[in-house]
C-alpha cells in the first residue's frame, strides 16, 4: 500500500529517507527551515512546503509526519507541529531522543489525540541504499497504520542468510524494522543500539593502536621508554600495515563487520589519520545507556569504559591526571617528565 508521509529535517538522514520513500513509490511532504533543503528534494518529487502550517495542510488526515532534526531540537518541533495537527494524527520522531522525553511527549499529546511514535533509526548517511534499521514504540495499532512507511525503509530481507532455526513467515525484524514496546521502547532500543556502538568503536580503535606500535622494538630512539618502559624490545620488531590487516579481516575473520568495513575505509583514505586531532564527541545515547546499566544494576564495563574514552580523548581527564602527577610528586618526589 502506498502512503502520504510528512518529513521535517532534511538533512543527512531525513533527506535520505523521504528518497527511499520516493523511491518506494510513496508520497512526501517536505519541511525545512533550510529553503535549499526543501527545494532540492522537491526537484526529486517531493512537495515543497514553506511553514509547519503549510505542512500540515499538505498532509491529508489522518496525517502522518517524521521529525528528523537535531535530536536537541525535537521537543520544541514536535510542540509546534502539534499546535497545527488534530486528532488522530500522527507525530513520529526518528532522531536520537531520550526514551524518557518519549514518555512524557506521548503523554502531553494523547490528551489532544495526538498519537506519537518513537523510532530508533540506524544506518546513518548510507541509510539511502542499504536500508535503514527501525526500532519502533508506540501504540501498536498506530504502528501497525505505519507498517508501509517502515516496510519501505527499512532494508529488508536482503542478501542476510536467514538464521538457522527460523521458520514460516518472513517477520518484521528479518526486514529490518521491529515493533518493540510502548512509547519510548524503540528509543531504549536505539540507545542500547549507541551504547555497543561505542564499545565496538573503541575496540577496533584500541586493537589497531596496538598493531600500529608493534615496530617500538625498532625506533628506540624515538621510545618513550619512561612512559612505557620496553624490557625486550625483539618482541616489536613488526612494522606492520594496518591498513592492509583492516581489509584481511573483512574476509571471513571473526571480527569482520560494517563497522569494520567502515574502519578499513577510513585506513585507506588517509592511513596517517592526519585529518583528525582525536577528540571523540558524544551526542548522549552512551551516556543514557550507562545510566540505564546502573539504574539496572547491570554490569556494562565495556561500554562504560569506552564512553570515558570519549571524555578523556576531550581532556576531561586532565585535572585527574595532573593530580596524578602532584601525588607522585608529593610522596616521591618525582618531577613531570616533559612529553616525550
Ligand atoms: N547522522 C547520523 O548518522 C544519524 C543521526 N540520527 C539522528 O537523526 C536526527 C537528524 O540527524 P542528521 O540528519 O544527522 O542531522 P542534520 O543536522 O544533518 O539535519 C538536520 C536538518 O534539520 C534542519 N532543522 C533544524 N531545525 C529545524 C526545525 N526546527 N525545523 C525544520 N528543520 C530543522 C536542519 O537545518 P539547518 O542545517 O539549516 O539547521 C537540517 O537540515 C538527529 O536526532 C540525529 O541524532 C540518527 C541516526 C544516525
Ligand atoms: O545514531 C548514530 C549512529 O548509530 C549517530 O551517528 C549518532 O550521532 C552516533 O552517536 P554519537 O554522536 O554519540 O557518537
Amino acid at each position: 500500500m502506498k502512503m502520504q508521509l510528512g518529513m521535517i529535517g532534511l538533512g543527512r538522514m531525513g533527506a535520505n529517507l523521504v528518497r527511499r520513500l520516493i523511491r518506494g513509490g510513496h508520497e512526501c511532504v517536505v519541511y525545512d527551515v533550510n529553503p535549499e533543503a526543501v527545494k532540492a528534494l522537491a526537484a526529486e518529487g517531493a512537495t515543497e512546503t514553506r511553514s509547519l502550517a503549510e505542512f500540515a495542510a499538505a498532509l491529508r488526515p489522518p496525517r502522518a509526519a517524521w521529525i528528523m532534526v537535531p535530536a536537541g531540537l525535537t521537543g520544541e518541533t514536535v510542540s509546534a507541529l502539534a499546535e497545527h495537527f488534530a486528532p488522530d494524527d500522527v507525530i513520529i520522531d526518528g532522531g536520537n531522543s531520550y526514551y524518557r522525553d518519549d514518555i512524557l511527549r506521548a503523554a502531553s499529546l494523547v490528551e489532544r489525540g495526538i498519537h506519537y511514535v518513537d523510532v530508533g533509526t540506524s544506518g546513518g548517511v548510507f541509510g539511502l541504499e542499504r536500508g535503514f534499521c527501525l526500532m519502533i514504540g508506540g501504540e501498536p495499532g498506530v504502528v501497525a497504520r505505519l507498517e508501509p512507511l517502515f516496510e519501505t525503509i527499512a532494508p529488508g530481507v536482503g542478501t542476510i542468510p536467514r538464521t538457522p532455526g527460523r521458520t514460516g513467515e518472513i517477520t518484521q525484524a528479518e526486514k529490518g524494522y521491529l515493533y518493540c514496546g510502548p512509547n519510548g521502547a524503540g528509543h531504549f532500543v536505539k540507545m542500547v543500539h549507541n551504547g555497543i556502538e561505542y564499545g565496538m568503536m573503541a575496540a577496533f580503535a584500541e586493537g589497531f593502536a596496538v598493531l600500529d606500535k608493534a615496530n617500538i622494538g625498532t625506533t628506540s630512539a624515538e621510545h618513550n621508554a619512561e612512559t612505557a618502559p620496553l624490557g625486550n624490545p625483539e618482541y616489536y620488531q613488526y612494522d606492520l600495515d594496518t591498513t592492509a590487516i583492516a581489509e584481511v579481516w573483512r574476509r571471513g575473520s571473526v571480527v569482520s563487520s560494517w563497522l569494520l568495513d567502515l574502519t578499513a575505509a577510513a585506513l585507506q583514505e588517509d592511513p596517517g589519520l592526519t585529518e583528525f586531532s582525536g577528540r571523540v564527541s558524544d551526542s548522549g545515547e552512551g551516556r543514557w545507556t550507562v545510566l540505564a546499566a546502573v539504574e539496572e544494576g547491570v554490569p556494562a564495563h565495556v561500554l562504560t569504559a569506552s564512553l570515558y574514552e570519549r571524555f578523556s580523548s576531550r581532556g576531561e581527564g586532565l585535572f585527574a591526571d595532573k593530580l596524578l602527577s602532584a601525588m607522585r610528586k608529593q610522596f616521591g618526589g618525582h618531577a613531570e617528565k616533559p612529553a616525550g
